[in-house]
């Protein structure tokens, strides 16, 4: 009896449409999700996902923005609460409107993520705003976050790090803090280039170390509020 060449109950049924096989974006996005589940936060490298280049155009116009002082000064609270207190932050921003190539670029990697998010995590994001940080040698910024409880604007926090080669001496380390023991640190993130911190905004206390060489930086928020200036 001739043997069987290979297992026919195993065998893919090629005349059936078959599932596609998930890209690179997808594993990321699973691996996110998972840690994001089970801890609020999760640190990645976000280097596979980024158009090549992109890196350096974005810590170009940062460096450019920072030289020609175009950034300004970073508030603390909403609305008629916003001040500037230099003794909870000290970073300069400048928000991005995704207008220029790299911000384009960024803006179309920003919004994969969104969609990746709600279809496994079911947030319902609609919107996200990001803007450029920088913190000079001693810029902090104290424990806090993202958003106030009940006010559900802000639901994904993402922070993404643009130095090159950032080492533990330079400081500026985003530290995390168990939500349910705001004194315990949970976990550490090295901002160096190409990694991203992902948290649940109003979850997650956290802070930023003192900075002791200049620190750039994209922090973006997924936001379930429709409407800019429009509160859920
Ligand atoms: O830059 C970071 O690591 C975090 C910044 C931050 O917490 C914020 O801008 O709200
Ligand atoms: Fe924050």
């Amino acid at each position: 009896m001739p043997s069987v060449p290979f297992d026919t109950a195993a065998a893919v049924d090629l005349a059936q449409p078959q599932p596609a096989a998930p890209t690179v974006l997808d594993r990321w996005l699973d691996n996110v999700c998972d840690e994001l589940s089970e801890f609020g936060w999760t640190s990645q490298s976000v280097l596979p996902l980024i158009p090549e280049g992109l890196m350096g155009e974005l810590r170009s116009e940062v460096q450019t923005l920072h030289r020609s002082q175009a950034l300004d000064t970073a508030g603390v609270g909403r609305g008629k609460d916003h001040t500037h207190d230099r003794s909870v932050r000290r970073d300069r921003i400048a928000w991005l409107n995704g207008e220029t190539g790299p911000q384009g670029r960024l803006y179309a990697l920003f919004q994969s993520i969104q969609d990746g998010l709600n279809q496994r995590l079911f947030l319902g994001l609609k919107r996200f705003e990001a803007h450029y940080a920088t913190y000079e040698p001693g810029d902090f910024y104290r424990c806090h976050v993202d958003s106030f409880r009940g006010r559900s604007s802000r639901i994904i926090s993402l922070v993404l790090y643009l130095n090159e080669g950032w080492q533990a001496a330079d400081g500026g380390q985003l530290q995390i803090f168990n939500p349910e023991n705001p004194d315990e640190v949970c976990g550490q993130v090295l901002p160096e280039a190409g990694r991203v911190a992902l948290f649940v905004s109003e979850d997650i206390p956290h802070e930023v170390l003192a900075a002791q060489r200049t620190r750039y930086s994209i922090a973006c928020w997924f936001r379930r509020d429709p409407i800019q200036g429009i509160a859920l």
